[in-house]
């Protein structure tokens, strides 16, 4: 009988990284390989996207009781003995299940399993999903082989592990990418949709938890449109558990037309039909709407580690892609005064749809699997080597 070789997954229980890790996770167990899946307490916030996996037999999760560090020397101290532990349980799990090579995803969880897999001498790849590399996925950088990047332009390497950094794009979930092509096919008259404004469909997503800034300001905004704006409006709007009862009575009471989801399954489906998407710019998000070519106005959340939201949402809005707001520009009189620009424009909605489309990597599972393959048919990623997926080098990353 065929013995699928099997590729260790190590992501943190939080949305950002679970569901490029799991979108990896699908993709390479369509390819013939087993997943072993390592992630923390919190996936449970995300139980239903798992749903269809356990029952497959090439699936295997591993929950680990990793704990992010605290402030405080002894809590310090504390922490760096667990993470020794759970290196050594990490350790002992990768040989059980027989891993050949460990894609970490970043976060406190992700750290040990790449750690642990340096120590078995098993090989492991990172992910970064954002344009500055986290914490974790920095000190990983320095077992790993190569460090997979979602932006050409990625801030924050140690200098010698620069070279390790590879463009491969963001693994976006399979319903979006199903999408892209969808769309491409039915060839969507975009030229008619942005510029004939019957009804607007404006989608506010806060990230994987929601933002109480949109619950807060996106109504207030709406109070200074022209009449004529408002009466076309259909919101779908995503906010906190405590904020929905709050925030339909703010929407009953303008007369809007709303959706309130604490969170909405089919985000592809909104972003496609969205004329506009307020928005974080927590890397997910911004390469689900790049592949829907979906206009938006993103406003970085600013105590985002090393303002890395920040450089996400920049990378677009250079890029003529996006609308861009910092947190304190964002006031109901400047939302008011952006949504009237923006709908009385006949232009202004298609160019952004269009230039962020440019934007979208769709080939990035086609780009891991080949190094995944790389690694484990060949053994060893040489750099320099032009058949080599590692030649799919960044132009431009930059050193923290
Ligand atoms: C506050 C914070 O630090 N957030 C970080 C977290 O993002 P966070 O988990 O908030 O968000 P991301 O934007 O990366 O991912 C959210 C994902 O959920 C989907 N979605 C969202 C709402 C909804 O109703 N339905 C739905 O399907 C989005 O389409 C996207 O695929 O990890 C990201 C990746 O490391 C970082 O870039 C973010 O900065």
């Amino acid at each position: 009988m065929k013995e699928f070789k099997t590729i260790a997954i190590a992501s943190g229980g939080t949305g950002g990284h679970i569901f490029p890790a799991l979108a990896t996770a699908e993709n390479l167990m369509s390819r013939g390989y087993k997943v072993t899946f390592f992630t923390d307490l919190r996936f449970h916030n995300y139980a239903r996207h798992f749903v269809n996996l356990t029952s497959n037999e090439k699936f295997s999760l591993v929950v680990l009781n990793t704990r992010q560090s605290k402030t405080g020397l002894f809590a310090k101290i504390a922490s760096f003995f667990h993470t020794i532990k759970m290196i050594y349980i990490a350790f002992n799990l990768l040989k059980i299940s027989k891993a050949k090579l460990v894609i970490g995803f970043g976060s406190y969880t992700s750290l040990p399993v790449v750690i642990g897999a340096f120590f078995r001498l098993i090989p492991s790849i990172l992910h970064e999903q954002n344009a500055f590399i986290g914490l974790a996925n920095r000190i990983s950088s320095i077992f790993a082989k190569v460090v997979m990047t979602t932006f050409p332009h990625t801030n924050g390497f140690y200098r010698f592990t620069l070279k390790k950094a590879v463009l491969t794009g963001m693994p976006v979930r399979k319903d979006i990418l199903e999408l892209y092509y969808e769309n491409t096919n039915y060839n969507i008259n975009y030229n008619a949709f942005f510029r004939t404004f019957d009804r607007i469909n404006i989608v506010i997503l806060g990230g994987s938890q929601g933002a109480s800034i949109f619950s807060k300001i996106f109504p207030e905004s709406l109070k200074y449109l022209n009449i004529e704006i408002i009466e076309k409006i259909f919101v779908y709007h995503q906010c906190k558990d405590l904020e929905v009862e709050s925030l339909e009575k703010k929407y009953r009471d303008l007369g809007i037309k709303y959706h309130i989801n604490t969170f909405f399954p089919d985000a592809g489906k909104l972003m496609t039909m969205a004329h506009l998407l307020i928005t974080r710019s927590g890397a997910g998000t911004l390469c689900d709407l790049a592949i829907c070519g979906c206009p938006s106005l993103l406003v970085p959340y600013k105590y985002a580690k090393n303002n890395h939201q920040y450089l996400n949402a920049k990378y677009f809005y250079e890029n003529g892609s996006a609308l861009l707001l910092e947190e304190n520009e964002f006031t109901p009189e400047k939302v008011a005064q952006v949504l009237t620009g923006l709908f009385s424009n006949d232009q202004e909605l298609l160019t952004l749809s269009q230039s962020v489309k440019k934007l979208a990597i769709t080939s990035a599972h086609d780009k891991i699997a080949s190094i995944v393959q790389t690694i484990i048919g060949n053994g060893n990623l040489d750099n320099g080597n032009d058949n080599n997926p590692s030649s799919i080098k960044t132009n431009n990353v930059g050193i923290g």
